[in-house]
Order: structure tokens, then C-alpha cells, then sequence
């Protein structure tokens, strides 16, 4: 399995400071990372500002969450099968994406078997953090969901900061992410081995069908089908569902049909797609607090 960190947090917050570092940490440690990353999020993870190889995809047409599963599926299928030595992908989405649809981007019925994902550790921008007010409601929304969602915070550009006024930033995060370490930082400087530590699941709770990190906020489940369902009961089961489960999407094997169907499920709507193809029947979730979900036998 591929171990996947998303890097999630504001525009000019750190991300590509902190991505630019674990590389380094990485190769030091004899360890091949990969990066996935938008285009307009333009930093020089380039020969120049990375020495030696590090296998780079980026998307094109914009940011993971906006550009469609099919291109971000296609550009990660790319990175598996031309580097096929990769130990760990690290994903740089916009800062101006939401982390779980980016999230969603990447989990894919399709690499169930090679990816797991990690976590996302959301950089925040400290001295914004303060100045939060003056942003406009919509962004501010968006700056509070990257927090909200982390399975780990780093309070950087501390050193922009007061002892006082970080001392605040420490105190008011776990407000709106209660579960998540939070770190201090300066240009994203922070021990991965301590990032993959934090990020460990806990032993006792090890369970072969979740796919995602840690029990903590946002976490995604995948589900594998031993039996046809019946469509209308399937649908009445997804409505059903806590509206923490945010997306679903996988191959559905529908009685009376041939091949699964391809199942989508975004904020309470449902689309089924007929496949031409023999897909594995499974299912990914992504929510919180789903590890109890299951289809009823
Ligand atoms: N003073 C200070 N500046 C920082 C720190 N971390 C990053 N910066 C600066 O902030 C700017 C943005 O940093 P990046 O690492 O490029 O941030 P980013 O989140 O990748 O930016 P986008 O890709 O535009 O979203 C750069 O000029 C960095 O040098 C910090 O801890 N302290």
C-alpha cells in the first residue's frame, strides 16, 4: 500500500513550504515520495526547488476537487503506473479546496488495493486566523471546513506571531477541530516521522475494510458487496444514512443485471450509470463516524 497525505490549508498559508520539506525528509530517509498537485498551485516543485527526482502529476485544468474524478483518477492511474517504486503520494490541493471534496477526488474504487490514505494535515495561516474577520463570509467558511476537517493542524508562521497572540491561536482552533494535534510552526518545519506517528491508527481498532487514517474526523470505509441488492432497497438504505456521510461512490451489483453499476451519492443525491465493464462490486465512504455503516444482508 502507498501511504497518501493530502496538505490542505489557505492560499499562501505553507502548504508548499511544508510540502517542499517532508520531500526532503523523505528522500533523507531513502523513502521515494511522489507529489500530485494543481497547476495553480505553482510552486517550484521543480528540479530546482527539489534536488533530484520526485515524481510530479499535476492537474491541469485547475483545482483536485473541480477538475472531475475521471481526470484526477487518470493523472493518479499515471503516477502509479510510471512509477511503480513510489512509497508515499503527497497531494497539494488548491487553497481554495475544500478538503473533502478533494478528499473525494482522490478515494476511488479503482486503487482501494494500492492507496491508503493517511490524513489530511491542514497548515493555517496563524496571523490570518487572527484577522479572520476581515474576510469576506464565503472564504472565511471555506478557511474554517480546511480546519474543521484536519486530522492534524499546524499553526504556522508562528514567528509572524506574539507568544500572547499564539498562545490564542492554540486555544481557539480545537473550537472547531477538537480531535486534531495542533503544532506550531515556522515555513512548514515539522518532523514527518511525528506527522505519521500522529497519524497512526490505534492497534486495538485495526479494520481491514477502512481505508483512511485515524478514527478521526473525516474518514472514509470501504464497503465490498457479497450479493446483489435490489435498487429501491439500496436507495432506501442511503437515505437512511446520518448526514455525516458526505459521498459515496463505487460499483453497485444490481439483481437481475450483469455488471455492477457505477453508484454515486453526493449530498442526498443518488446517480446510477450502467457499466459496460466487469468492475469490482465496492463501495467507498467518506463521512464522519461511519465505521458502523454497513449494507443490511
Ligand atoms: N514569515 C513566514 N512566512 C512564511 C511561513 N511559511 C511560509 N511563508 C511564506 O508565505 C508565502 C507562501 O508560502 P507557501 O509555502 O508558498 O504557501 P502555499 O500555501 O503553498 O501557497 P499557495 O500555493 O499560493 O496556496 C511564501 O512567501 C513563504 O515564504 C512562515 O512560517 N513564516
Amino acid at each position: 500500500m502507498i501511504d497518501v497525505y493530502l496538505f490542505s490549508g489557505f492560499l499562501g498559508s505553507g502548504k508548499t513550504s511544508l510540502l517542499l520539506n517532508v520531500i526532503k525528509q523523505l528522500k533523507d530517509e531513502n523513502k521515494k515520495p511522489a507529489v500530485f498537485m494543481n497547476e495553480f498551485g505553482d510552486l517550484p516543485v521543480d528540479s530546482k526547488a527539489v534536488e533530484g527526482e520526485v515524481p510530479l502529476k499535476e492537474l491541469l485544468d485547475g483545482c483536485i476537487c473541480c477538475s472531475g474524478a475521471e481526470k484526477t483518477e487518470a493523472q493518479l492511474q499515471g503516477l502509479l503506473l510510471e512509477n511503480e517504486d513510489i512509497d508515499v503520494i503527497l497531494i497539494e490541493t488548491t487553497g481554495a479546496a475544500h478538503p473533502v471534496e478533494a478528499l473525494d477526488a482522490v478515494y476511488s474504487p479503482l486503487f482501494a488495493d494500492r492507496l491508503q490514505v493517511k490524513g489530511i494535515i491542514t497548515v493555517v495561516d496563524s496571523k490570518l486566523w487572527l484577522n479572520r474577520n476581515q474576510l469576506s463570509p464565503r472564504i472565511r467558511a471555506l478557511f474554517m471546513e480546511q480546519i474543521k476537517h484536519a486530522h492534524i493542524l499546524l499553526a504556522n508562521k508562528a514567528d509572524l506571531l506574539t507568544d500572547e497572540e499564539l498562545a490564542n491561536v492554540t486555544m481557539e482552533l480545537p473550537h472547531l477541530n477538537a480531535t486534531a494535534p495542533i503544532i506550531q510552526t515556522i515555513n512548514g518545519k515539522m518532523s514527518f516521522t511525528h506527522i505519521e506517528k500522529m497519524l497512526q491508527k490505534p492497534k486495538a481498532k485495526v479494520n481491514k475494510d477502512i481505508v483512511s487514517g485515524a478514527g478521526l474526523p473525516l474518514s472514509s470505509k470501504l464497503m465490498t458487496f457479497t450479493e446483489s441488492v435490489e435498487m429501491e432497497a439500496f436507495e432506501n438504505w442511503v437515505k437512511s444514512l446520518p448526514d455525516t456521510v458526505y459521498r459515496m461512490k463505487g460499483f453497485v451489483p444490481v439483481k437481475g443485471t450483469r455488471n455492477p453499476y457505477l453508484f454515486q451519492y453526493a449530498y442526498g443525491m443518488v446517480h446510477w450509470m450502467p457499466e459496460y465493464i466487469q468492475m469490482e462490486p465496492r463501495l467507498v465512504i467518506i463521512g464522519e463516524d461511519i465505521d458502523a455503516i454497513h449494507y443490511p444482508s
